[in-house]
């Protein structure tokens, strides 16, 4: 039996608090899960876009890495942000032997359209790290990049979720609908089955950091032990009401609510 459940996420940051490391560690204390994280890049940013970034030295992205691994239980992790291949390499050499869930959210673009990772670093990206995890959470464009096909339909979207299991070897993907118009329906491909989570759209341009907190909300439930099918019924729940209760905080695009989904449940 666990003390606790032990969550890592391995990203860059928001001083706005809405994406990044700070949104993974609001989900993960959210969800009951005690968070640990590495910083690949400093990020200026805010609700408008990026300002600037500041990668972390590699020796220091490494040195962040073993503090952890050589000290800290680690039930789950996740990935955001990891800007060119040269971290890619020393996160994927740190994390290769772990064993335990990778969730990766194979962040390319901001929501502001700002671009977050180089563009030769997508190719390392798809055929070195995919194939290590447990799950990957492309949003369409991420899924279009991946696969390469153009996703203009549900289908689209089934397709590219086999292709990037059968294809590119992760163990799952979650290809997420929140750039279509109509229901916010997320598909999921395990290997075996696809899984509909269909939430209806929220009419709010406080979309930042959305992917950010569900791959997080996702590490936190396989951390805690549950099921992939279920960690990502319950992370869509999650994400949903903290779209629901978003804050218009900053002049662009806001954050989410992260103890909307507490107070909801406190008010039942
Ligand atoms: N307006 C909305 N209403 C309800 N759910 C939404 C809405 N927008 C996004 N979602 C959901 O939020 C989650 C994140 O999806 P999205 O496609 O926005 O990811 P993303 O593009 O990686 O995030 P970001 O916009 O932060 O980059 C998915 O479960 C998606 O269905
Ligand atoms: C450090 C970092 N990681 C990820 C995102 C993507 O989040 P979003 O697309 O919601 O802005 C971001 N803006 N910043």
């Amino acid at each position: 039996m666990r003390n606790v459940a032990c969550a890592l996420t391995i990203a860059g940051t928001d001083p706005s608090g809405g994406a990044g490391i700070q949104a993974d560690l609001k989900t993960f204390q959210e969800l009951q899960t005690y968070g640990m994280s590495v910083i690949t890049s400093v990020v200026a940013q805010n609700t408008t876009g990026v300002q600037d970034v500041h990668h972390i030295p590699l020796s220091m992205i490494q040195k962040q890495l073993d503090s952890v691994i050589n000290d800290m239980p680690i039930h789950a992790f996740k990935t955001g942000m990891i800007a060119n291949i040269d971290m890619m390499e020393a996160i994927k050499a740190k994390i290769k032997d772990l064993h335990i869930p990778y969730v990766m959210d194979p962040v390319m673009v901001a929501a502001s359209g700002d671009p977050l990772i180089a563009t030769d670093a997508q190719k390392f990206l798809r055929e070195e790290l995919l194939p290590l995890t447990t799950i990957v959470t492309p949003n369409i464009p991420e899924a279009e990049n991946i696969t390469g096909i153009t996703i203009q339909s549900e289908e689209a979207m089934q397709e590219a979720a086999k292709l990037i299991v059968h294809t590119y070897g992760a163990e799952a993907a979650l290809v997420k609908g929140g750039h279509f118009t109509g229901d916010a329906i997320d598909f999921l491909y395990d290997g075996e089955a696809i899984h509909r989570f269909q939430a209806k759209r929220i009419d709010t341009t406080n979309s930042h950091g959305t992917g950010c907190t569900l791959s997080a909300a996702i590490t936190a439930y396989l951390a805690q032990g549950d099921s992939l099918y279920n960690a990502v019924k319950q992370a869509k729940d999650y994400i949903t009401k903290a779209i629901m209760h978003s804050f218009d905080l900053g002049h662009g695009s806001g954050p989410t609510n992260h103890f909307a989904p507490r107070m909801e449940e406190i008010k039942q």
